[in-house]
């Protein structure tokens, strides 16, 4: 069935006040565009968010049918510009707890399909969520990003989807990002990359900014904020599977604060809010395009 023909139930949640728009379609009868997508993420003809997270049952997504046994959720995000991800930090907490709020899912444990693979989530006690975001891969390419006149050396942390780390002197130091940093060589992203940009704050401590790639600038990136925690870990000298302990790191967003550890098996787990502010019905005249 079209998008258009039917009207469709959204809610709008944050984590972190990186926000998404989410249209629960358990069955997959949904067919959103990306223009669709980029509709109803307009924030000021639409409903507005960075992205869009759609909860389909993984055995009603080609995508994902091979994980339907282990994850009976699958996570369709989208960017603000229509674009696919393949993994979305904050949205996955966000995912989670909608599915615990329209009683699809029990605090505890639960797993939801991602196109980066299957991901583990603990709804906490306390209403915080903690996600196990799989492990970083650090490809050794050399890379450089660029704002205006400015440039710096970048470390290339991929978590599922592709991220530029750049350590600067200020926050500031990259203006207000506008537009896209350059990035080169442009071989390192095949699929264009997320940038962020960071100043340290104390020992194990962090602050970033980020560009998203089909996004721009929002107030927070959950892989993001783990490629962070990895690539400033190695900068201070911290590497958890030479040491055989855990690194945490707290690493302060715009939005909000997560609490990134990586575990000694490389795994990175990540632990933030989840918020939902409103549920609705959308207009089908928003998708008659
Ligand atoms: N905000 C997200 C990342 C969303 C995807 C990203 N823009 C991309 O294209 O890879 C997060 O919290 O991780």
């Amino acid at each position: 069935m079209s998008s258009a023909a039917q009207p469709i139930t959204f809610l709008k949640g944050h984590g972190t006040e990186n926000d998404f728009v989410i249209i629960p379609d358990p069955e997959g009868r949904l067919d959103l565009t990306a223009a669709d997508v980029a509709r109803l993420c307009d924030r000021r003809a639409g409903i507005g968010g960075d992205g869009l997270l759609r909860l389909v049952r993984s055995a009603a997504h080609p995508e994902a049918r091979s994980m339907a046994e282990t994850a009976e959720w699958f996570m369709d995000y989208r960017n603000s510009d229509g674009s696919v991800a393949e993994m979305c930090g904050n949205g996955v907490r966000v995912f989670a707890h909608c599915l615990e709020r329209m009683a699809l899912a029990k605090t505890g444990d639960l797993a939801v399909a991602t196109r980066a693979g299957v991901r583990r989530v603990s709804i906490n006690e306390d209403g915080s969520i903690t996600v196990h975001m799989g492990k970083a891969r650090l490809p050794e390419s050399e890379v450089t990003v660029a704002v205006g006149a400015r440039e710096w050396p970048a470390r290339n942390v991929n978590m599922g989807n592709p991220h530029a780390v750049v350590f600067v002197d200020e926050l500031d130091d990259a203006g207000p990002l506008l537009d896209a940093p350059r990035v080169t060589p442009a071989e390192a992203y095949p699929q264009g990359t997320n940038v962020e940009f960071v100043v340290a704050r104390g020992p194990h401590h962090v602050a970033l900014r980020v560009h998203e790639r089909g996004s721009g600038e929002t107030r927070s990136c959950g892989t993001g904020a783990c490629a962070v925690m990895v690539a400033a870990a190695r900068r201070d000298g911290v590497d958890p599977a030479a040491e055989g302990r855990p690194a945490t790191y707290t690493v302060d967003v715009p939005g909000g604060r997560l609490l990134i550890t990586e575990h000694p098996d490389g795994e990175v787990e990540m632990t933030g809010p989840a918020v939902i502010v409103a549920e609705g019905i959308v207009d089908p005249a928003l998708l008659r395009h």
